[in-house]
């Protein structure tokens, strides 16, 4: 049996402004900073003590992972960083409004944009203000990978290699692993893991800063569908406004 904790970032800047996000790189707002310690110590109270610590390349999943683990006493974890833990690429969505978003194309194609599994939404010029073509942290990153929008398909595609190659061996070594980053990319690897089908993944949606707990068996399956929230209450109101946000 092994475990493995999944944890969102939490509020970032952007979040509290109602902004699509995606890959440009934005802090936690002071609010997502105590979600991210109360992550901690959650962690904590259940006696959860991962052994590594896996993140995106983003500020705001690196800042939640420090935090959490700095009030859990953890702050020494080897720790790996990817982007193919990033959040999902959100295109030319990337800093637009999203109550404003729906208004202008309708709650159908907002919905389309936001959930579904193979809708992108139009790619980002390169000379968006809101691109990411550039960014030095991406230098390494060969240019026809380099996304410009991605759907949430995208995503668990650029993800699973990392499952395989990097968080698997971990788990299969007895290590308890934590994985910090984002809503869609943690919906990504949940789809992966729960088996969810490319129509109902629409309808799930990832809390900030509350540690969700999965216990893997043999084969590293769930052995309890959809894993435990540590904090299960409020993890349900957080959820519910995810699902709301843009109305
Ligand atoms: O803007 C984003 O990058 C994501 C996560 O914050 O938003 P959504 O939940 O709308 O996919």
């Amino acid at each position: 049996m092994a475990t493995l904790v999944l944890l969102r970032h939490g509020e970032s800047e952007w979040n509290a402004k109602g902004l699509f996000t995606g890959w440009v790189d934005v802090s936690l707002s002071a609010k997502g900073e105590e979600e991210a310690r109360r992550g901690g110590r959650l962690l904590l109270d259940a006696g959860v003590r991962p052994d590594v610590v896996h993140t995106s390349l983003m500020t705001r999943a690196i800042q939640t992972a420090n935090l959490a683990l700095g009030s859990a006493g953890l702050l020494w974890l080897p720790v790996e960083r990817s982007w193919r833990l990033n959040e999902r690429h959100y295109g030319a969505l990337q800093g637009k409004d999203k109550a404003q978003t729906r208004e202008e194309f309708g709650d159908e194609q907002f919905k389309l944009w936001r959930r579904s599994y193979d809708t992108p939404p139009p790619p980002i010029a390169d000379d968006d203000e809101f691109s990411q073509v550039g960014d030095p942290r991406y230098a390494l990153l060969p240019a026809e990978v380099m996304p410009r929008t991605e759907c949430l398909k995208d995503v668990v595609d650029r993800l699973l290699p990392y499952w395989y190659d990097r968080i698997l061996p971990d788990l299969a070594a007895g290590r308890t692993v934590i994985v910090v980053a984002h809503g869609n990319s943690l919906r990504a690897l949940v789809k992966h893991l729960d088996g969810i089908g490319d129509e109902e993944i629409a309808g799930l949606n990832i809390p900030t800063g509350i540690p969700l707990r999965y216990e893997l068996d043999a084969d590293f399956r769930p052995v309890r569908a959809g894993g435990e929230y540590l904090d299960p209450e409020a993890a349900k109101a957080a959820i519910e406004a995810v699902a709301n946000q843009g109305r």
